[in-house]
């Protein structure tokens, strides 16, 4: 009896439990009422095209014709971006970790892997320095063995103030750290915590007091632009802050790399590594990939774990516990073997209620990585995200060795971390010149050549053959920061589809190579992204030619009682019900759709029309462009009408003609097709689609009147950009006049 229980047991102790587990993200109903969906979705669009082609054979007129053909491109564009939008739907799929079941494997300090987190900045304007050290103190603060942990943080900004700040927050940790195990404290980022947990004990006050005196120091310096020597502690922080000499600029210094914290010498503490990659003007830094890869070598020297975790500077820890969900993967030999990264969602505090810039990027950000991890995996976002170091050296069965053997990943590291050998090597591969005539951003680390080193990268690693993982706890992970006046909303966008044009003409091009490498519906997904930029065409098409038409009483739809109708009415009401069904069933609110869809045209006649035109500009060697960081500071009155939700135009930028004159049209248009229908009863049914698109139009377009006409704050739109539009709409009439 005694036995067999005994031989039970060891049974069952051979038997592991489970690490994770996977499961449809969507019963099985939906995913097959998806495909039915689709099915019947692909037969209408193509009987659209069928009945653009009989329009396109037989035109009545000039005019006809030139408004079929813009018609028939721009459903083209619209069709291949449904097309590519399915495979996301396809096979989604829904994960979860069981770290309580990591302490088979994990029985001791010891046995935990290595973690090097990587957190880069580059401007301490545009993100205060307060706000990194909050994001770094976080995680220093992870439910993780310290002796395992490094936190480096590439400063690209080269600024003093930052550096300042770390030393200040180094001496902090050794408070906060300690406080956060005592208190089992969940949110380990100070400002988060103090935001929320109001009551308060001696302990916490204390803490707290320390928290703001440590932020008052490093406040003061930024304002005053430099470290007051009453500030600096000791002959280290003064040899530290002493490398910025009258000759040091941010785009021109040498490297200088700090070790603040050790954790040799307090078991408490991680280590925390300051490190300024060199710079100059001879050589270029490829932006945030140029960081990430003098992250990786310097890391290598000095720590060379495994396992790294690349963060913003504005993603902060939401969840000590998110590195043990990792080991769920990492440590299961099954998936480890050719698995390159885990991907957590990138999710944003301090959004308005209904997100009026859609800066949450739910498509983005959630449904499509977990339709993509159906397949290979998802997409790499930039930030929130766990790599395997041995995925930046070539493929699963083809490595790719580094030049130097100390930076290969295996390199074990025996030397401490501030010893002058290990010190100097750090320097040497933090060097502007160290990366020429090597593979680093080509075969090695992160890829260069596009401004979306992440998507880039995440693509380039699948096409070697690794796959990813997307991790999506129920307690969110990550939070960071999202833009919060429209410009900056769409200068980032456009940014990225700069990004993604580079992507799309390079011989990389996911569809050539992609489709070679990772297969159709993996190519088809990252596609999505591609396509954004063409948006602007059928997107500017629609918010002028039926308008225009409409004021001159010209029909360019099917009659409402033409069978024709029906059909444009079902891909409509079919596209955007399907989104908003999938919104509301993620649980938000109509309203947060409704702006979700006003952003997607606002994004297409400002972000993707100026990306393109910058794209083509460059490629005929006119103009270049570079990372223009987005800021993460907001004043206090934006901040206020960003919390009453309205648009925050304030600046003269061209990017809001575009918009401003769609919307003057369009109420032209629809004020004309109104008169038209009252003077002639007879035409509503001729002008009905083009009044349900200009009044579709003219609703979207409520906050930019308001802004054009009703608003005195900061945050309306200039006038001049007002009088620009009115005149351009002008233009567009008379040339409209003229055609129809
Ligand atoms: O030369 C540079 C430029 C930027 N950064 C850092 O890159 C990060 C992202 O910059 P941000 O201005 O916040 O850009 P976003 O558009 O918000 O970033 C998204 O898009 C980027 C790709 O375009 C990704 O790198 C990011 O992870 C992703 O969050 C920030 O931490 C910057 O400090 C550098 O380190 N060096
Ligand atoms: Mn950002």
């Amino acid at each position: 009896m005694m036995e067999e229980h005994t031989a039970r047991a060891a049974a069952a102790a051979a038997v592991p439990l489970p690490l994770h587990s996977e499961s449809p993200h969507i019963s099985r109903h939906a995913t097959a009422f998806n495909r039915v969906f689709a099915a019947f979705y692909a037969a209408a669009i193509l009987t659209l095209f069928f009945y653009h082609l009989a329009s396109l054979l037989y035109p009545a007129s000039f005019t006809s014709f030139f408004v079929s053909v813009l018609l028939f491109l721009s459903d083209v564009v619209l069709a291949l971006f449904w097309a590519v939008t399915q495979t996301n739907r396809m096979i989604p799929l829904r994960r979860r970790e069981f770290p309580g079941n990591l302490e088979q494997l994990l029985k001791q300090d010891s046995d935990f892997p290595a973690l090097d987190v990587f957190i880069c900045t580059a401007d301490p304007y545009k993100e205060p320095p307060m706000n990194v050290v909050n994001t770094a103190l976080s995680v220093m603060a992870y439910e993780y063995p310290t002796q395992k942990l490094s936190v480096y943080v590439s400063d690209d900004g080269g600024s003093a103030l930052t550096l300042f700040a770390f030393i200040e927050a180094a001496r902090f940790a050794g408070e906060w750290l300690p406080f956060c195990r005592r208190n089992g404290v969940v949110e380990r980022n100070p400002d988060a915590f103090f935001a929320s947990n109001k009551d308060s004990n001696s302990e916490k006050e204390k803490i707290k007091i320390m928290y703001e005196q440590m932020k008052m120091r490093v406040e003061n310096a930024l304002a005053k632009g430099k470290v007051e020597d009453e500030f600096i502690d000791g002959e280290e922080e003064r040899m530290g802050l002493d490398k910025w000499t009258k000759s040091f600029t941010p785009r021109n210094h040498p490297p200088i790399i700090q070790v603040l914290s050790e954790s040799s010498k307090n078991k408490d503490m991680p280590n925390l590594i300051y490190v300024s990659r060199e710079k100059n003007a001879a050589s270029h830094h490829h932006f945030k990939a140029g960081a990430l890869n003098a992250l990786l070598r310097v890391s290598a020297v000095m720590t060379n774990a495994p396992i790294i975790l690349t963060l913003d500077c504005d993603t902060y820890s939401n969840d000590p516990q998110t590195p043990s969900r990792v080991l769920c993967y990492f440590l299961d030999p099954k998936v480890a073997t050719n698995l390159s990264y885990i991907q957590f969602p990138q999710r944003f505090h301090g959004l308005s209620k209904n997100d009026i810039y859609a800066s949450e990027y739910k498509r983005l950000y959630l449904f499509n990585p977990v339709g993509m991890d159906g397949l290979l995996g998802p997409a790499y976002l930039g930030t929130g995200c766990f790599f395997a170091r041995r995925s930046f050296f070539g493929g699963p069965s083809s490595f790719e060795a580094p030049e130097l053997s100390n930076l290969h990943p295996n390199h074990v590291v025996e030397t401490p971390i501030k010893s002058r050998e290990v010190l100097d090597l750090a320097c040497v591969v933090a060097g502007c010149e160290y990366e020429t005539h090597t593979k680093w951003g080509s075969k090695l680390g992160f890829r260069y050549g596009s401004l979306v080193e992440d998507y880039f990268t995440g693509y380039l690693l699948q096409s070697e053959g690794w796959r990813s993982i997307f991790c999506n706890p129920d307690r969110v992970a990550f939070y960071g920061d999202a833009p919060m006046n429209l410009l900056d909303a769409v200068n980032q966008v456009k940014r990225w589809v700069i990004g993604l044009l580079e992507v799309t003409f390079s011989k990389y091009s996911p569809v050539t190579f992609g489709v070679r490498s990772i297969g159709l519906l993996m190519s088809l997904s990252y596609c999505h992204n591609l396509l954004w930029s063409f948006l602007f065409f059928p997107v500017s098409v629609y918010a002028f030619l039926p308008q225009l038409a409409l004021i001159n009483g010209v029909s360019i739809f099917p009659k409402v009682s033409n069978p024709w109708f029906v059909l444009y009415a079902f891909l409509c009401l079919g596209a955007y019900g399907q989104d908003l069904v999938e919104f509301l069933l993620d649980g938000n609110a109509l309203k947060k759709w409704w702006n979700d869809q006003r952003i997607w045209s606002i994004r297409s006649l400002s972000s993707y029309l100026f990306a393109s035109i910058e794209f083509s500009l460059k490629s005929l060697g006119v103009s270049g462009f570079g990372f223009n960081v987005t800021s993460k500071v907001v004043g206090q009155e934006q901040s206020k009408r960003y919390e009453q939700e309205l648009f925050e135009f304030g600046a003269s930028s061209p990017m809001f003609v575009p918009m401003a004159t769609a919307a003057t049209v369009n109420l032209v248009g629809f004020g004309g097709g109104v008169i038209r229908i009252w003077r002639s009863r007879g035409v509503w049914e001729e002008l009905f689609g083009q009044m349900v698109v200009a009044g579709f139009v003219v609703a979207n377009c409520w906050p930019l009147y308001e802004a054009m006409a009703f608003r005195k704050d900061g945050g309306k739109l200039p006038p001049k950009i007002t009088f620009l539009s009115f005149f351009l709409a002008l233009l567009l009439c008379s040339f409209a006049a003229f055609l129809f």
